[in-house]
């Protein structure tokens, strides 16, 4: 089995459809709704993000294998990278969260796939959308994502993320906004 969570966003061009396009690609087992983001690292001169939490589920698939498709989505969705603005604006941003395989969670320190993601726990973009879709989830080496919700710092900044709308249904009924 493997198991991922993804945090996918987008802030620049067509929002909605990027992510539904990334949506799609990933035959998902859950899907948040959509929440606005303000610019979250600093890099504050540009637009609110679209943010989802999605949950995929497929045995065949290794924590490689997600990555790649994420950066594949990346890539398609006509990502442009400005070295100069690492938290720059982008068409689409797929970030794997957490993997779990048969072994249980996955664990990596190599800078083309850090698991999990070592800076999820500060980002109530991250949190909030993965909490509305999993009330039990647990970041692994950090605890439940209903305690990391608690941080002060984090609590502020999901005061500040705005809930907007469904994207997805497990019916296959996407709606429109
Ligand atoms: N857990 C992960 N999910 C996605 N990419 C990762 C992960 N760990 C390492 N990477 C690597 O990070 C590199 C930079 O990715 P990207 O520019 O999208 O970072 P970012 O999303 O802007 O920043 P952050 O990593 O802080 O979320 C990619 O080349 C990818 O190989
Ligand atoms: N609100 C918000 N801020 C971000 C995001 C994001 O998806 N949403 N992604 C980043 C790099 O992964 C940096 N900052």
């Amino acid at each position: 089995m493997s198991r991922v969570v993804f945090s996918m966003g987008s802030n620049l061009g067509d929002r909605e459809a990027a992510l539904r396009s990334a949506i799609e690609a990933v035959a998902p087992e859950a899907v948040s709704d959509v929440y606005e983001t303000p610019p979250w690292g600093g890099d504050d001169e540009q637009p609110a993000y679209y943010n989802i939490a999605v949950i995929a589920d497929d045995p065949a698939r290794t924590a490689r294998d997600w990555l790649a498709l994420g950066q594949r989505l990346e890539a398609e969705s006509g990502r442009v990278r400005d070295p100069a603005r690492p938290y720059g604006p982008r068409t689409l941003d797929v970030d794997l969260i957490a993997v779990w395989d048969a072994d249980g969670p996955v664990r990596s320190d190599d800078p083309e796939l850090r698991l999990p993601h070592p800076l999820a726990h500060l980002r109530a973009f991250v949190l909030v959308p993965w909490f509305a879709i999993d009330r039990d989830a647990e970041l692994p080496g950090k605890g439940r994502v209903r305690d990391l919700l608690r941080d002060e710092t984090v609590a502020a900044d999901a005061r500040a993320l705005r809930r907007l709308h469904q994207i997805w249904s497990e019916h296959g009924d996407a709606r429109e906004p």
